[in-house]
């Protein structure tokens, strides 16, 4: 099962088709391949992973590992569906400070690789939306950090979105100074 891997307009982020197969007993996803990340040049090894459940309007974002503890991720929806948000902040990229926004969800079976450099961030769009997480390096709660949701330009179409008390308090991506 060979994987399809669409370039985003931010250089080196991916937009995955998971691939998958249905039968009588139900559905079969694949959502890691080796070989069809290394074909598009990438090189990727998992450190760690893990998943969250988010209420409806549940905004959690933007996240990201200051150096040296900086990572890629695969992320992906296994159950209900969320808007995935990702930023450029490469300093001296063309597209530093832009955002990419799609919908992955249980339906879809679409996944994100999103490179070292970048700020991560979803909204749910459903009650119990699952997130699944494939990172290429350890947590550190000492490098784990942040941008505000709503400094990046994006229209959340969400007026009181729930969100955590840390992401509320991180600065906005016009004051951020790129770690990377
Ligand atoms: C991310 C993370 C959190 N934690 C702890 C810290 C805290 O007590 C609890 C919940 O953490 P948070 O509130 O940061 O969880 P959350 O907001 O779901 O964090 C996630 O957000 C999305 C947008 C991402 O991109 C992920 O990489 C991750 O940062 O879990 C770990 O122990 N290991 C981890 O890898």
């Amino acid at each position: 099962m060979q994987m399809q891997l669409l370039p985003l307009p931010l250089e080196g982020a991916y937009l995955i088709t998971l691939p998958s197969s249905q039968d009588v007993r139900g559905t079969f996803v694949k959502t890691f391949h080796d070989t069809s990340l290394a074909a598009a040049g990438i090189s990727f090894t998992l450190r760690e992973s893990y998943f969250s459940f988010s209420h409806k309007d549940v905004i959690r974002g933007m996240h990201f590992q200051l150096p040296p503890h900086h990572h890629s991720k695969v992320v992906f929806c296994p159950r209900g569906a969320i808007l995935d948000v990702i930023v450029d902040l490469r300093a001296g990229s063309a597209t530093y400070g832009q955002y990419y926004a799609h919908e992955l969800s249980e339906d879809n079976h679409m996944a994100y690789f999103i490179p070292e450099g970048f700020a991560h961030g979803f909204k749910a769009l459903t009650d119990g939306a699952m997130t699944y997480y494939l990172v290429s390096t350890e947590y550190s709660r000492d490098h784990d950090t942040g941008i505000r949701y709503d400094s990046i330009g994006f229209d959340w179409g969400v007026k009181e979105p729930i969100i955590s008390a840390r992401d509320l308090s991180f600065g906005t991506l016009a004051d951020l100074k790129s770690p990377f």
